[in-house]
């Protein structure tokens, strides 16, 4: 299926291991309104990697999380939360120098009008330093996942490449969530720079047409041509790229001049948010199975559903049986979509 193959080592006792963002949605109840008119809101735990790590806990692997979260009540949710999914969290350090739990307040004007407003000054998160990486977890994983977040700033960048450069030595596969959060970063050169550099070093690459736009700032691609930007990624480790597009799908190239499309399948959506992230969790969990690319992205595009259906995102991540079920009852035309 890639010329660069793509093998899950299975006497490796753990499945997955994500590095990266630990944080708080603060998704407003009242939806199909402005914040300026929300008033309560319901916690979930948060952030992208965190998110996916949840998926893929709940789709039945065996996780890991590397991370740091705030020494405060906010802090402790997310941990207690990630231990009750079942998910290791010997690798989630405490932060003790006063940095606070980043937050997401969600906005939910209506189901195709959704917003974040991020509350990011001085976050735990992007306090992980890569002294505090442990290498054991990364070497007992088949996967590592990076999200492009992590990236932004000191010290928390240089624990991301060290996860790269464990995984590479005891050969986890590494999977690369875009996640670009524009708030997080002051410059659009050293955003593009620093993922372009993290990127070259990844197997499997997951973003929107937006975020590789975002990358490609340092070289042509003026036509915003799917199969360029995905070229460039198999002259380094790459040997699977995916560019989303929302609800039009989402497309899959591989280092063997294959192509695959998927279409998206429909939801009753009550928010957008979170697509991207049980996308992730569905489509990896798919080719840890084993199945082809195009099954891997059925499964992940029907994950996506079930979580824009819902009020969260974490919360909502689907165990396998109701995926499945999600896709028989599609194909029976039992669901119909939105309209937006
Ligand atoms: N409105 C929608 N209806 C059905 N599926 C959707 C919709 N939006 C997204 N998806 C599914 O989720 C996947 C990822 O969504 P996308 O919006 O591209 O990512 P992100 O959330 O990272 O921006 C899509 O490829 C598609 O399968
Ligand atoms: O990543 C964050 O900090 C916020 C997420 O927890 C949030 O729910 C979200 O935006 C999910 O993003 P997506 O899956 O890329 O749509």
């Amino acid at each position: 299926m890639t010329n660069k193959p793509i093998s899950f080592d299975a006497s490796k006792p753990l499945d997955f291991v994500a590095v990266g963002r630990l944080c708080i949605d603060l998704n407003a109840n009242e939806i199909n309104r402005p914040m300026e008119e929300t008033v309560t809101f319901t916690q979930y735990v948060g952030g992208s990697p965190a998110n996916i790590c949840i998926g893929m806990s709940r789709l039945g692997l065996k996780t890991a999380f590397i991370g740091k979260v705030a020494d405060d009540q906010m802090g402790r949710f997310i941990t207690g939360y990630l231990e009750r999914e079942g998910i290791d969290t010997s690798g989630v350090t405490v932060d003790r120098t006063g940095a606070v739990t980043g937050l997401a307040f969600t906005e939910i004007k209506s189901p195709t009008d959704c917003s974040i407003l991020m509350y990011r000054d001085n976050v735990a998160d992007l306090k992980l330093e890569a002294g505090e990486v442990r290498e054991e977890l990364i070497a007992g994983a088949k996967l590592l996942l990076i999200s492009g977040t992590a990236l932004a700033k000191s010290p928390s960048r240089e624990a991301v490449f060290q996860a790269l450069d464990y995984a590479k030595r005891h050969r986890a596969v590494i999977a690369f969530d875009l996640d670009y959060r524009p708030y997080t970063w002051t410059s659009d050169e050293e955003t593009a720079a620093y993922y372009n550099l993290a990127a070259e070093k990844c197997h499997i690459i997951i973003g929107t047409r937006e975020e590789f736009d975002m990358m490609e700032r340092l070289g042509g691609n003026p036509t915003r041509d799917d199969h360029i930007t995905a070229a460039k990624w198999f002259q380094h480790s790459a040997g699977i790229v995916i560019i989303k597009h929302g609800k039009d799908g989402s497309i899959a190239y591989t280092d063997d001049g294959a192509s695959h499309r998927a279409r998206s399948f429909p939801a009753k959506v009550v928010k957008t948010f979170g697509a991207g992230d049980s996308y992730a969790a569905g489509f990896l969990y798919g080719l840890m199975q084993g199945w082809d690319i195009p099954a891997s992205m059925e499964f992940g595009s029907a994950a996506a559903c079930i979580v824009i259906s819902s009020h969260s995102c974490s919360d909502a991540m689907p165990k396998a049986p109701q995926v499945h079920d999600y896709i028989e009852r599609c194909l029976k035309g039992e669901i119909a979509g939105t309209s937006s």
